[in-house]
């Protein structure tokens, strides 16, 4: 009895110890710069049957995928954006987008770590759409291996103010846009497309919209500033850039009462407050 046991034992740790070799060859057929560090080919060296063996192969694995991991400053954007979608905490009822998706890791990170009802990335430059292919088949075959589940998304080649897009940006609910270096003329463009999102719609981006102070005056009341509310979210700890300086990012909300709250100042104090506003606007 104890014998078989042990043999049934045996096999069943080797099968697992076997599933840890098969995965490490599997990342390393992705990653070729692992090889070496896994003296190339990984099953000749390690003894599945030894738990000393397999331990060193692991700690070796670790310490390799370590040092790549180093060298991808992608990874702040990773630590920020779990902090942001903790705080945001996205519900079944949320439609997530990233306005310039890249190779599309902001979306496959929402897609991974939501229950959003889908998320979608929209990239107009040639290469990384091209990039993002293979990554989207990549995360496919890695989740279904792992039987991890994930919200429904979809990584799309374009422009994200081309017309066709007109009718997909305003069902979103969570926008991420690292517009830091889009400039004045683009950053016009999406606050036109803002202003159809619906109540509670939430915008994420690296430069804010609209003023931190911004003021409802008779000049300025087609502005989405009318229709939102902004924050600075605090420089959030591990959210540095590769400079290594903290950076700020701001959380906008759909809010039509911001404009009812503003407005009210207007009506209730009659023409002094629009003259203390016009004053304010004026900055004199
Ligand atoms: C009129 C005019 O000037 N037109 C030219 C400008 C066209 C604007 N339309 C664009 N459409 C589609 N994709 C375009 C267009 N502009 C440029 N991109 C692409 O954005 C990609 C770069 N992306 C990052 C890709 C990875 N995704 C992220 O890093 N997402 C992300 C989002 C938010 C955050 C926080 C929460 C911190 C705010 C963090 C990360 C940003 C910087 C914009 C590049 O691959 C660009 O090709």
């Amino acid at each position: 009895m104890a014998h078989s046991h042990r043999l049934t034992y045996r096999r069943k740790h080797r099968n697992q110890a076997q599933e840890i070799i098969d995965t490490i060859s599997f990342v390393c057929e992705d990653f070729v710069e692992l090889r070496p560090a896994m003296n190339n080919n990984i099953a000749q060296f390690y003894k599945p049957e030894s738990y000393e063996s397999m331990s060193t192969m692991c700690e070796k694995y670790n310490r390799a995928i370590d040092g790549i991991r180093q060298l991808v400053y992608g990874e702040t954007s990773f630590s920020l954006m779990t902090q942001i979608l903790k705080i945001l905490n996205p519900t079944p009822d949320d439609v997530f987008i990233d306005l310039g998706s890249g190779v599309g890791q902001a979306v496959l990170q929402a897609a991974a770590s939501t229950n959003c009802k889908e998320c979608w990335g929209i990239e107009k430059a040639d290469i990384p759409a091209k990039f993002a292919k293979e990554i989207d088949k990549s995360f496919r075959k890695w989740m279904k291996w792992f039987g991890k589940s994930f919200c429904k998304y979809q990584l799309v080649k374009g422009d994200f103010l081309a017309p066709e897009y007109e009718g997909l940006i305003p069902k979103c609910t969570l926008i991420f846009v690292n517009n830091f270096a889009f400039g004045p003329a683009v950053d016009h463009q999406l606050k036109q497309i803002f202003a159809n999102l619906v109540e509670g719609a939430k915008i994420v981006s690296s430069r804010e919209f609209m003023p931190l102070n911004f003021r409802i005056s008779s000049r300025n009341l087609s502005d989405i500033g009318s229709m939102m509310r902004i924050e600075e979210l605090a420089s959030l700890r591990g959210g540095v850039s590769w400079t290594g300086k903290p950076v700020k990012y701001y959380l906008h909300t759909v809010d039509s009462t911001a404009e009812n709250n503003q407005t009210e100042n207007l009506s209730s104090n009659g023409a002094k407050s629009t003259l203390s506003n016009f004053i304010d606007d004026e900055g004199v």
